[in-house]
């Protein structure tokens, strides 16, 4: 039996949508795989009501169709799913690190990203791989046509997670069908200064390349609360807000000294809108882990 953790991942970080992602310190999916004659899936904990067992309609499913490795599965999710989390995407980047390591086949990390990908394919009509590349490689992963890009980060995040439900697939469908040159070119001055951000582990570049005016303010208004609960999070001192993925969850960039407060003003604002809510205080951080016999 092999065990894997597999961790959630933030998407997009407003300027790099469907490009950037980054992995989370917290939440994740534990995944635990013994070979058998066939896929079997159990699935536990976070959100599990709303997670089909079916194999053809499992993230994990695709994955183990795709590396051709039959096993009995079992997920216990950390990661709600429709949550902005990368909850689908932590099930299929960790169902592929466990199957590829159960039947040796071989496939580097980065080799796996299109496979993890399927699984994302399965659950949102696309291959999309923006969290399923963070998810296998930890940090930062700038994710586009020719392949994926890695830094490692460490910068300090709080991921407050509404109790609403937004699925990728929905979100999709208010994505704009086109921009205008100076939304462009103050997206890529965004998504440059961003990228530097992480290079340098630098919570205020970072923040403030996170702004976008093309896709953010059409998802937001999918969000109940969300204006307040940005507005709380900056004044208790973050750096930048956005969706986090496809929403509803909320990312904000801060430094370590400001990450309870900024945690609190969220929760309130959410509570104030007439929202449940938790917050998670963690930071960019490793890729899906492997333990070996239960090691
Ligand atoms: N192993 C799995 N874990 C989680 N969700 C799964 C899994 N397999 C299938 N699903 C389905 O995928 C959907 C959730 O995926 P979706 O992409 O909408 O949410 P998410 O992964 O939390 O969001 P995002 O990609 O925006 O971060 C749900 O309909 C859920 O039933
Ligand atoms: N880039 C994707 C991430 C969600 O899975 C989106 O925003 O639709």
């Amino acid at each position: 039996m092999l065990t894997v953790r597999a961790p959630a991942t933030s998407a997009n970080l407003g300027s790099g949508f469907d490009v950037f992602g980054v992995a989370l310190g917290t939440p994740a999916d534990v995944i635990r795989v013994e070979r058998a004659p066939e896929t079997t899936i159990t699935v536990t904990g976070a959100g599990s009501e709303y997670i089909p067992e079916d194999p053809e309609k499992n993230t994990v499913g695709a994955v183990a169709k795709a590396l051709d490795a039959p096993a009995r599965i079992r997920i216990d999710k950390g990661v709600r799913p429709s949550s902005g989390l990368g909850s689908s995407a932590a099930s299929a980047a960790g169902a592929a690190v466990a199957l590829n390591a159960l039947y040796d086949r071989g496939r580097s990390r980065r080799e796996l990203v299109p496979v993890a990908a399927e699984g994302e394919a399965l659950v949102s009509g696309e291959a999309h791989a923006d969290n399923v590349a963070p998810a296998l490689l930890g940090g930062f992963t700038i994710v586009t046509d020719d392949g994926v890009t890695q830094v490692d980060a460490a910068v300090p995040v709080v991921a407050c997670l509404p109790e609403i439900s937004v699925s990728t697939r929905d979100a999709r469908g208010v994505v704009p069908d086109s921009a205008s040159m100076d939304e462009v070119v103050d997206t890529v001055g965004s998504a440059a200064t961003l990228t530097v951000g992480m290079t340098r582990d630098d919570p205020a570049l970072v923040g403030s390349g996170m702004h976008d005016d093309i896709v953010t303010p059409e998802r937001t208004k999918l969000i109940d609360g969300y204006e307040s609960v940005r507005e709380a999070a900056l004044e208790a001192g973050a750096t930048g807000v956005t969706v986090s993925g496809a929403g509803p969850g909320i990312l904000a960039v801060c430094r370590r000294r400001d990450q309870r407060a900024i945690a609190s003003a969220m929760v309130d604002a959410f509570d104030v809108a007439g929202v449940e809510s938790r917050a998670y205080q963690t930071a960019i951080g490793e890729g899906t882990t492997l333990y070996r016999d239960g090691s």
